[in-house]
């Protein structure tokens, strides 16, 4: 079971959203889309769930061309940031409706939504109202549903950014037990690239409607291939110094270290984050951002360097790694 998008192409107007986009998600894998407000990621989303046609392209799930085939006949499991729940009706009624709509039995409609509220932890709230719920009851309430449409594959469009920090860590697990450990390929929206670290075995970085680069979060991490990407993914921000010859140095805040005869610095801001700290700097070279233990204690005045093989470098022009 996998899906795969070919030279998809998505227009408004003469202004296209997405273009020459190629992707494949293989079976059980999380593939993460990831990037800047307006990049075009929920516009794939749509192509690939069927609400939206590209204007070119193909989209192939589990070996069926599907770019004509109605949202209905797809079999796409999604979840939306806002629930999508349908306010008139009970939690019970929001589940058995697709399998109604489905043509399947009551008898067998019953079962099951009992059965998937079981496993979410459902079961006092099957007679509640979507209003009558907590956005961390809503979310699951929209995942049961999602797992009872036994889809060929997952869309989770930014599932959890309308839940606290709290909220989002206890269900994350259950975001990875029930969807993330199955074996349909899952696309997971999100502008949190921790979250993408988190639950993804892969992500995309897109920018401007086309993926910038494509790779598991560690190789994104350490092989940044563009300024975009080296800028994008990693917080605090990764460093970026210009240096001759066109070229723009970066370095990790935390790879960067005190050393006796580094860039002279003053310390003009830190920020006490629990195991680490940030300091904001100041050099002859621009200001500087280093993660340090929060143990270490930091004078006004300090010098600073990194080993080179920690280094990126980048055309300043082109963005290109050199
Ligand atoms: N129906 C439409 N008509 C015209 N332009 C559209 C339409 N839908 C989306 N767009 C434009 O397409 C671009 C991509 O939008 P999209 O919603 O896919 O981005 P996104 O990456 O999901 O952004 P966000 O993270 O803010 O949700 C945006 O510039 C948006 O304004």
């Amino acid at each position: 079971m996998n899906l795969v998008l070919q030279n998809i192409g998505r227009r408004f107007g003469r202004n296209w959203i997405v273009r020459h986009l190629d992707l494949e998600v293989g079976q059980g894998e999380c593939l993460a889309l990831l990037g800047p407000s307006g990049c075009g990621k929920s516009t794939t989303l749509r192509l690939i769930a069927g609400l939206d046609q590209p204007n070119e392209g193909s989209i192939t799930i589990a070996g069926e061309d599907v770019t004509k085939v109605s949202p209905i006949d797809r079999r796409i499991g999604m979840v939306f940031q806002s629930y999508a729940l349908f306010p008139h009706l009970t939690v019970f009624a929001n589940l058995a409706l697709g399998l109604q709509v489905r043509g399947i039995s009551a008898t067998d409609r019953k079962q099951r939504v009992a059965s998937v509220l079981a496993l979410m932890q459902l079961e006092d709230l099957a007679e509640r109202h979507p209003a009558e719920l907590s956005g961390g009851q809503r979310q699951r309430v929209a995942l049961a549903r999602a797992l009872l449409r036994d889809p060929l594959v997952y869309l989770l469009d930014e599932p959890m950014s309308n839940l606290d920090a709290q909220l989002r860590e206890d269900l994350r697990p259950q975001l990875r037990n029930l969807i993330l450990q199955g074996s349909q390929p899952v696309i997971y929206v999100t502008h949190d690239q921790h979250e993408a670290m988190a639950m993804a075995h892969r992500i995309a970085v897109m920018r401007d409607g086309k993926i910038e680069q494509i790779g598991t979060p560690q190789e994104l991490y350490n092989n940044p291939l563009s300024l975009f990407v080296a800028s994008f993914v990693g917080r605090p921000q990764i460093n970026l110094l210009p240096a001759e010859s066109g070229i723009i140095k970066a370095i990790r805040p935390e790879h960067i270290q005190l050393s006796s005869d580094g860039i002279p610095c003053r310390l003009v801001y830190r920020e006490w984050l629990g195991t680490s700290q940030l300091l904001i700097l100041e050099s002859n070279r621009g200001p500087l951002r280093m993660l340090c233990a929060s143990e270490i204690t930091i004078p006004e005045t300090i010098m600073l360097n990194w080993s080179p093989e920690k280094e990126h470098q980048f055309n300043a022009s082109s963005g290109e790694r050199c």
